[in-house]
C-alpha cells in the first residue's frame, strides 16, 4: 500500500437536489475522506444511512451538494467522461443484463476508454483483458457465453471488465449481494489480493460487517448524524463506533464474532450448567440459547451432553438424542416425556 491519495472527498455534502415534488435532501454533511493506492476500503452502515449516495457522489454519478471530489489529483468535475473512465471503474449492484456475448468480449468492453476513434483493439488492450480475466479468476470462462453463467460467475466477469479498465480506483456497490457464503468469501479474497497486484484502491459498500472488519484497511462508517467516520476497522470496533452505529432496540455488537447480533429478548430467565467440552459445548450453548435459556456455571440445573451424531443429552433424569429434542424439552419440559425411555447416558 502506498500513501498516494487516489480519491478524496473534501468537505462534501451529498444528497439530492429539489425536484418537482421532492424537497432537497442532504444525506451526508462535511465528509472528508481519503482512499490511497493499494487500499481496500469497506463502506458500511445501516440501511438508508447513505452508502449508495456516498458512492454515487464519489464516482461522479451525482454532483456533491457542496465540497469537491478529487480523483487522482484532479477535481472530478474537470475530467471528461473518457478521462474519468481511465482512472475510475464502477461496478454497481444491478443484476447484469445478460447479452449474447462471450466473456472475453464483455471484458474487452472495459478497454473502450483507451480505444482510438476507429475502435481497434491493440496488443496492450489484449494483454489488459488477459490479465483482468486471470485476476478476477475467470480465465477458464473466456469463451463461454455470458448468458450461460451462474450469477456468481457473471459477477466476477463484471469485475474483470472493471479491472480491464486498469483503473486507479475501483468502486463496487454491494458486490457480494447475490452471492452465497462460499462465493462471498472467494470474492472477498480476490478483492483483497487485487489491491496488492493492481495497486488500485478498491472501495466497496457491504452489509457483511465481518468481511469489512477482517479484510479492509479502512472502514468508512456511514450513519449517525449524517456523518462518515473513517478509520482502521479495529479502531472503530474497539472504540465502540460500530456498536453505536448499528445499535438498535434489540441489536448488539458481538466483539468475539465481530458482527452485529440480535440480542436475545426471549430469554425465559432460566439458566443451565452445561457439561460438555469443545465444539459439543459450543453447539449445546447455541441450542440452549435458542430455547430461551442462558448457560451459566452457577446454575443448579445441569445438562450433560455426550458426543455422537446425533449427540445424547440428559437433564433432570430426562434423556434425549439430538439437539432438536433438547431444545423442545427446554422450551416445554413435558413436550418430550417419552425421552425418559431413551437409554442411559
Ligand atoms: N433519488 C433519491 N432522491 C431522494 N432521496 C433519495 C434518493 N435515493 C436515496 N434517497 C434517500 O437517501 C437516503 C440514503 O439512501 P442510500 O440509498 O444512499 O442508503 P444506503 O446506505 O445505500 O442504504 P441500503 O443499505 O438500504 O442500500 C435515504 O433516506 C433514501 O431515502
Amino acid at each position: 500500500m502506498s500513501e498516494r491519495p487516489v480519491l478524496e472527498a473534501q468537505g462534501v455534502d451529498a444528497g439530492y437536489k429539489r425536484r418537482r415534488r421532492h424537497p432537497a435532501t442532504t444525506v451526508l454533511r462535511g465528509v472528508d475522506l481519503v482512499a490511497r493506492a493499494g487500499e481496500l476500503v469497506a463502506v458500511v452502515g445501516p440501511n438508508g444511512a447513505g452508502k449508495s449516495t456516498l458512492l454515487r457522489t464519489l464516482v461522479g454519478a451525482q454532483a456533491p451538494l457542496a465540497g469537491r471530489v478529487v480523483l487522482d489529483g484532479v477535481e472530478m468535475g474537470a475530467l471528461t467522461p473518457r478521462e474519468r473512465a481511465r482512472r475510475l471503474a464502477v461496478m454497481l449492484t444491478e443484476p447484469v443484463d445478460v447479452g449474447l456475448m462471450t466473456v472475453e468480449a464483455v471484458v474487452a468492453l472495459g478497454r473502450l476508454p483507451y480505444r482510438s476513434w476507429l475502435g481497434r483493439r491493440t496488443g496492450d488492450d489484449q494483454s489488459a483483458v488477459d490479465r483482468a480475466l486471470v485476476d478476477a479468476g475467470v480465465g477458464e470462462l473466456r469463451d463461454r457465453m455470458l448468458s450461460d453463467l451462474s450469477d456468481g460467475e457473471r459477477q466476477r466477469v463484471m469485475l474483470a471488465r472493471a479491472l480491464a479498465q486498469d483503473p486507479a480506483v475501483l468502486v463496487l456497490d454491494e458486490p457480494t449481494a447475490f452471492l452465497d457464503v462460499a462465493r462471498r468469501i472467494e470474492l472477498a479474497a480476490v478483492l483483497s489480493r487485487l489491491t496488492a497486484t493492481t495497486g488500485a484502491a478498491i472501495i466497496m459498500s457491504t452489509h457483511d460487517l465481518g468481511f469489512a472488519l477482517r479484510r479492509a484497511d479502512q472502514v468508512w462508517l456511514v450513519g449517525g448524524q449524517s456523518t462518515v467516520t473513517a478509520s482502521a476497522p479495529e479502531d472503530l470496533a474497539y472504540g465502540g463506533a460500530i456498536a453505536e452505529c448499528f445499535a438498535g432496540e434489540n441489536m448488539t455488537f458481538d466483539d468475539a464474532a465481530a458482527t452485529v447480533v440480535v440480542a436475545d429478548t426471549s430469554t425465559s430467565g432460566a439458566t443451565v450448567r452445561i457439561e460438555a467440552t469443545g465444539r459439543l459445548r459450543q453447539w449445546t450453548e447455541h441450542a440452549v440459547r435458542r430455547a430461551g435459556w442462558a448457560p451459566s456455571e452457577e446454575s443448579a440445573t445441569v445438562i450433560r451432553v455426550e458426543p455422537g451424531t446425533p449427540c445424547r443429552w440428559r437433564l433432570d433424569g430426562v434423556h434425549g438424542v439430538g439437539f432438536g429434542s433438547m431444545v423442545a424439552h427446554l422450551r416445554e419440559p413435558q413436550a418430550v416425556p417419552s425421552m425418559n425411555h431413551v437409554g442411559e447416558l
